[in-house]
């Protein structure tokens, strides 16, 4: 596996990378001489991420509950789909974590694709899940969302917390500020999804702080089949790629 050290038990740290950067520590005033270097480690990790990815191919991202494991619905619903993205010759890239994520990665793997997962450094014990293929850990939560960003051409969104609704967003305000070309985000699962699109256009749209168009930014569907339908167009060889020519 690539990426930074793996550390289990008593060795993990009580606080992440992201939380020793972002507290403001200036009191003690070592921040003068800190934070430079913190640079030059974010320089690495960005550096790191785009040498284990650049290579990668077509991709989609997948993103999910940590919490919804095998045996939920969801969790099947994730596997189908990342096994259709495999078989369709995409890449499928994950936060590698437990629930959604590793359904995502099993998926792929089970469908003889590629199997990425992008992990992150957390408070508590994690690792990337058995189902990762080609796996990096990231200190910065920053860093690792530039790679979803960069090397997938969709995004697909199942039922998730705050982790997801992050990941969501940011596609959006990318694709919506012209940050990024625009790129399918599929949201699976219509019942969990509803409330959020319906509030999206009562609300948010009614309110006029975001505009009709945005609320076509994004597909909503229930089935795997609707999703790799949905997803098609980042998927399909491009015409003069070694696929189509
Ligand atoms: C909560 C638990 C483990 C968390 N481990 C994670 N590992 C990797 N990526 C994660 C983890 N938790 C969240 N993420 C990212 O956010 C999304 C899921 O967040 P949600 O709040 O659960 O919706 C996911 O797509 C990841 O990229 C122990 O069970």
């Amino acid at each position: 596996m690539t990426g930074p050290l793996h550390l289990r038990g008593p060795a993990v740290p009580p606080t992440t990378a992201d939380e020793r950067l972002l507290d403001d520590d200036r009191a003690g005033a070592p921040w003068v001489h800190t934070d430079p270097w913190r640079v030059m480690r974010i320089q690495a990790e960005f550096i790191e991420g785009f040498g284990a990815l650049a290579e990668l191919g077509p991709a989609v991202a997948l993103f999910g509950s940590a919490r919804l494991g095998a045996g939920t619905p969801e969790y099947a619903l994730a596997e189908e789909i990342a096994a259709g993205i495999a078989r369709a010759g995409g890449a499928v890239i994950t936060g590698g974590g437990p629930g959604i994520m590793e359904a995502g990665n099993r998926g792929a793997a089970g469908a003889e694709g590629v199997s990425v997962g992008l992990g992150i450094e957390l408070p508590f014990e994690a690792g990337l899940n058995d189902w990762v293929h080609l796996g990096m850990s990231f200190r910065y939560f920053f860093v690792r969302k530039t790679m979803f960003v960069k090397y997938s051409q969709g995004f697909v969104v199942l039922p998730g917390g705050f982790g997801t609704l992050d990941e969501l967003f940011e596609a959006l305000t990318l694709v919506q500020t012209r940050k990024v070309t625009q790129f399918p985000i599929v949201l699976v699962g219509r019942d969990y999804w509803g409330g959020l699109v319906d509030w999206l256009t009562d609300t948010v749209l009614a309110h006029g702080t975001i505009s009709e168009a945005d609320t076509r930014l994004f597909t909503v569907v229930d089935t795997a089949e609707e999703a790799l339908a949905a997803l098609a167009p980042c998927l399909d060889p491009l015409p003069d790629g070694p696929e189509g020519a």
